[in-house]
């Protein structure tokens, strides 16, 4: 049940438009990264956690993890361009762990017991991710005008934690990077080499803060919470 866990929190959150790495943004009085870090913090299967961030932010995330009492941050390793650049530069820093996840800063709401559900997963089928099913129905667009309706009932929002048997994550990025492939998860370096990747279904309110309308469903899941 054991895992390490890489946090790529080195992008600028420029679809939110706060002028800032979204990071910082506070939810409830706590910037965001302090609310994903102590979901990591507060799992004792937890054994450490790697943190990718801007080279010319470490400081700034040094001090809120000082302020906030987070211990378990072993490493502060500095991102890339892309995201997928920042989760390879974190991969080199994970240590003698069997399963790796790969987690989102912009995600504060993912719960224990669905992460503990993913290692699991992982243990027997080398890959897994969090997933939801769509609500809405998805076409493919092309100048403006609808190409085709893709059938709803196969398809599945992918969210993180993804969970890898630590050599396979690896070797997937090496290869992506080798052939210069550049995917929005990390899921799909897996699913290029034609390895499978298990679903585990999620929840609805794992969201990723994404854009300005993402603080509210944010500030309303917390009071939920609470
Ligand atoms: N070069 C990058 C880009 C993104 N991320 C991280 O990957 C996660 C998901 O990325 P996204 O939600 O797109 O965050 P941003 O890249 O900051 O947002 P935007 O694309 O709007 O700038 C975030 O925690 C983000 O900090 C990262 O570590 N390094
Ligand atoms: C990894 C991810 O959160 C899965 O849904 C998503 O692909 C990240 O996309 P982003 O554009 O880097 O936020």
């Amino acid at each position: 049940m054991r895992y390490e866990v890489v946090i790529p929190a080195a992008g600028q959150g420029k679809r939110m438009g706060a002028g800032k790495n979204k990071q910082f943004i506070d939810l409830q009085g706590t910037p965001l990264i302090i609310h994903t870090l102590r979901i990591f913090e507060n799992d004792s299967a937890c054994d450490s956690v790697i943190l990718v961030v801007n080279q010319n932010e470490v400081a700034l995330f040094e001090n809120l993890m000082s302020k906030h009492d987070i211990r378990k941050v072993h490493s502060i390793v500095v991102g890339g361009q892309e995201r997928q650049h920042s989760v390879y530069n974190g991969l080199q820093a994970v240590g003698d762990t069997e399963v790796v996840l790969i987690h989102d800063g912009a995600r504060p709401f993912v719960k224990k017991e669905l992460i503990h559900e993913l290692v699991q997963h992982t243990k027997t089928e080398g890959a897994a991710v969090l997933a939801v099913r769509v609500k809405d129905t998805i076409k493919r667009v092309e100048n403006q005008h609808v190409m085709e309706t893709v059938e709803r009932s196969s398809l599945w929002a992918i969210q993180t934690p993804q969970a890898f048997l630590l050599p396979l994550i690896k070797e997937a990025h090496e290869k992506a990077m080798e052939a210069g492939y550049l995917g929005t998860d990390d899921a799909s370096l897996v699913e290029r080499m034609g390895e499978k990747v298990a679903i585990v279904e999620g929840s609805y309110d794992n969201i990723k803060l994404t854009t300005k309308e993402d603080l509210l469903y944010a500030e309303a899941i917390l009071m939920n919470y609470s």
